[in-house]
């Protein structure tokens, strides 16, 4: 009997086998070989993705590779077999772990790149189960990391694995034990006989630089991004090397689970964490659909999407009754109670095509990276900076290599990594050239032991010149509508006429219209300033910037010329700053217009009654007799005085607003350059209030050496603790700035 019904089922199978072979006949064979080339292509990046850790085109690519499969097989049905890609987990490989099955499957998320997707799952959900019964969104982030399945029996952790195909993972149950948050023990006396716990595991994106830089030194190739670096860091043969690196999970669901019961999805997390687990933070149940896209949107906005130490890609929405997720259950590879909602995404592969060295405003130079230009985070990138040779050494970039590149909202991009797996042999190690790229002068560092090189030619570096003039009529010095950084090239090194209206910033006040009207100039990047190339030709860009096509003027040089001339009334210390005096930022030169008001009484007060003032530092008075000993910068001075700039100001007259005014300041241990009362007295010159001990409200601690118990009161509560250096930046450059210079927190996730 039981041998003829197996026979049965088996004919009927091959019957059933052999109609999916005839309708897939009937596809187009453009159509099927379409496929079977696309479906070849995904199983490849999969490999390279979950196998070698190294994929070679970027998750948005991929990601349209398989929405393209899947396009295909919405208008072919036939060609949706079973082990289609776009039906499985991942692909099953075989690697150098022993392979572990999973007691529950592992399943991927279906995505929602719109919120017509988002809305159709919500819809399909409604009418799944029913407007009668109550249901809840669990709104929570999604992670960007490797999926792990963590197995506790009786409360101890025996096994864990990597998702692989979704039934059999990889044991890597050593590696894993590495990582500190991961606990060996379930906590509590509500421990389970079994439960299956699924996570994330992730590298943080601030020890990624670390980690690459440690790695080309050894002669290793580096990871093209944190995700990369986590799954690469986890499935290493050699637990001890996982345990060199800063791994961390987030657990986000349960798998098998013996010994307890829980109704929501929510509950699970609530019993995860009092396990002593990892748990998810910023998970959120919502009641409504609008709930969840205020969810997505407020987790979104740049600020916050990078508060996190992990990366996010997206938020996952979850159906958070347990047993309404067993009533929906789930496609071959993915549960019908869940879906991934994905941000925009903030990586793109390019080709790194130069790295060529820009020059600032005080002479520094730094290599800029030039790549094939591309959209990322809404907006076209062709340049991002390398700060100094040793970082394009830890990099590990090549001149050549495609790369990863970041540009997280409206941050400046970033060069994350190289596709090593892309090389081909013709790439090149970048030299930091000898010269200025723009005068030819050798380059040297400032002092002994700078990293950074620096043209020395400030008097007629183009760069220079250039830079100095888009500082100073920028928003914090003099403040000129319609002046950018077009305008600013142009009138210092335009490719027509021969010899610039403006030798150096002297000239400003002095421009006339007709000196503008043949100007025809490069368009340079702000940020690197190289020149920016036509996306379609590839040649430079060249425009004429202030004359229409009839030769007339614009608008915007007529405006431009007016707002020059209404900044001659522009406070001192506005004017001050935009002198670009080395450390004389905005804070400095206040106090110095604030103590001496005017620039005649400036330029003739020695080093002593410089540094005399309150927030003004010996190596700050130093900068400045060293500025007023050339004689053309005093120069510049004149002929602005003639021009009829005002550069003095009435005792009492507008004392403008003390640069720290509002910051509440400690100072502890002992500094190298000041007294504790110097540094009291420089910080309450600029209207900071100097208290005697940290809390919540304090804005900085300035420690020095020995700094005792404030300085771990001041990290425990997060508030920004500046070295000496960062100090001097306090009181030169104002609080932002300082912000950025303070002594790295170590992170920890948000609660
Ligand atoms: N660049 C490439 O060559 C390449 C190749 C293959 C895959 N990929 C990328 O990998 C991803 C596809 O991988 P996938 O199948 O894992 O799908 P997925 O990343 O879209 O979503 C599923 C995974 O999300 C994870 N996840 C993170 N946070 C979660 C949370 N809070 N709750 C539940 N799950 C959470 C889970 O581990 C789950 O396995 C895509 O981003 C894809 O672009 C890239
Ligand atoms: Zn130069």
């Amino acid at each position: 009997m039981e041998q003829r019904e197996d026979e049965t089922v088996a004919v009927e199978q091959q019957g059933e086998e052999l109609e999916a072979l005839a309708a897939q006949a009937a596809v187009p064979a453009k159509a099927r070989e379409k496929h079977a080339l696309l479906a070849e292509q995904v199983e490849e990046h999969r490999f390279r993705y979950y196998v070698k850790d190294a994929p070679v085109v970027s998750d948005a690519e991929f990601d349209t590779l398989l929405r393209e499969l899947e396009a295909l097989e919405e208008e072919y049905p036939p060609l949706r077999t079973p082990d289609s890609p776009t039906q499985k987990v991942a692909g099953a490989y075989q690697t150098e772990f022993t392979s572990v099955e999973h007691r529950e499957r592992m399943l991927s998320l279906d995505n929602a790149f719109d919120d017509e997707e988002l809305a159709a799952w919500a819809d399909r959900i409604a009418k799944d189960i029913g407007s009668g019964a109550g249901y809840h969104f669990l709104c929570e982030l999604k992670v960007d990391g490797l999926a792990v399945n963590l197995t506790y029996e009786n409360g101890r952790l025996t096994r864990a694995a990597t998702r692989g195909d979704g039934r059999t993972g990889e044991d890597i149950t050593p590696n894993i034990r590495t990582i500190d948050e991961i606990p060996e023990r379930l906590k509590g006396d509500r421990v389970p006989a079994l439960v299956e716990v699924r996570g994330e595991v992730y590298f943080p994106m601030e020890k990624f630089e670390e980690l690459n830089a440690r790695l080309v030194e050894a002669g290793k190739a580096p990871f093209a991004n944190p995700r990369n670096a986590a799954a690469g860091s986890l499935r290493q043969k050699d637990p001890r090397v996982t345990a060199t690196r800063p791994l961390h999970m987030v657990v986000h669901g349960v798998g098998a689970r013996e010994g307890f019961d829980i109704e929501r999805q929510s509950q699970a997390y609530e019993l995860l964490r009092e396990w002593g687990l990892p748990t998810a933070a910023h998970a959120q149940v919502v009641d409504s659909l609008d709930d969840v896209r205020t969810f997505i949107a407020h987790y979104g906005q740049p600020k916050v999407r990078h508060s996190m130490e992990h990366e996010i890609d997206g938020v996952v929405v979850k159906l958070d009754e347990i047993p309404l997720q067993g009533r929906l259950g789930s496609t071959a590879r993915a549960p019908r109670w869940a879906i991934a909602w994905k941000y925009p995404p903030e990586e793109v592969n390019t080709k790194l095509l130069d790295i060529r060295v820009g020059v600032g405003r005080t002479g520094r130079v730094t290599p800029q990276a030039v790549f094939e230009p591309v959209t990322v985070a809404g907006s076209e990138v062709e340049f991002a900076t390398l700060h100094n040779q040793d970082v394009v050494k830890a990099k590990g970039v090549l001149i050549g290599d495609t790369v990863v590149i970041r540009k997280a909202g409206d941050v400046i991009p970033e060069v994350l990594g190289p596709v090593v797996d892309l090389r081909d042999g013709t790439e090149r190690e970048f030299v930091m050239p000898a010269e200025c790229p723009e005068c030819g002068t050798g380059l040297r560092p400032m002092k002994e032991g700078d990293i950074d090189l620096r043209c020395p030619n400030a008097r007629s570096c183009p760069a220079q010149i250039r830079e100095r003039l888009y500082y100073l009529v920028g928003r914090d010095c003099l403040d000129i509508e319609n002046f950018g950084y077009v305008a600013a090239t142009a009138l210092t090194q335009p490719l027509e006429p021969a010899s610039p209206p403006m030798v150096n910033e002297g000239d400003l006040f002095g421009l006339t219209i007709d000196e503008l009207l043949p100007i025809k100039s490069y368009v340079r990047d702000p940020d690197s300033g190289l020149p920016k190339r036509d996306p379609k030709t590839g040649e430079a860009k060249i425009v004429t910037f202030f004359a229409n096509q009839k030769g007339e003027p614009k608008k915007n040089a007529l405006a431009m010329l007016e707002n020059i001339q209404a900044a001659k009334e522009r406070p001192l210390a506005r004017i001050i700053n935009g002198l670009s005096i080395r450390h004389v930022g905005p804070v400095a030169a206040a106090a110095l217009a604030r103590e001496f008001r005017s620039i005649d009484r400036i330029a003739e007060a020695s080093e002593e009654e410089l540094a005399a003032v309150d927030g003004v530092q010996a190596t700050i008075a130093t900068a400045v007799r060293e500025w007023f000993a050339e004689d053309w910068h005093r120069e510049i001075i004149e002929k602005w005085k003639a021009a009829g700039v005002r550069m003095e100001e009435e005792a009492g007259e507008d004392e403008g607003p003390r640069p720290l005014a509002g910051l509440t300041v400690v100072v502890t241990g002992t500094l190298t350059g000041y007294t504790r009362d110097a540094a009291k007295e420089a910080l309450q010159g600029q209207g900071a209030k100097v208290t005697g001990s940290v809390s919540k409200k304090t804005d900085f601690v300035v420690v020095g050496d020995n700094p005792g118990s404030k300085f771990d009161k001041a990290m425990q509560l997060k508030v920004p603790v500046l070295e000496e250096d960062g100090f001097a930046v306090l009181l030169s450059d104002g609080p932002e700035a300082a912000r950025a210079a303070a002594v790295p927190q170590e992170v920890t996730p948000a609660e």
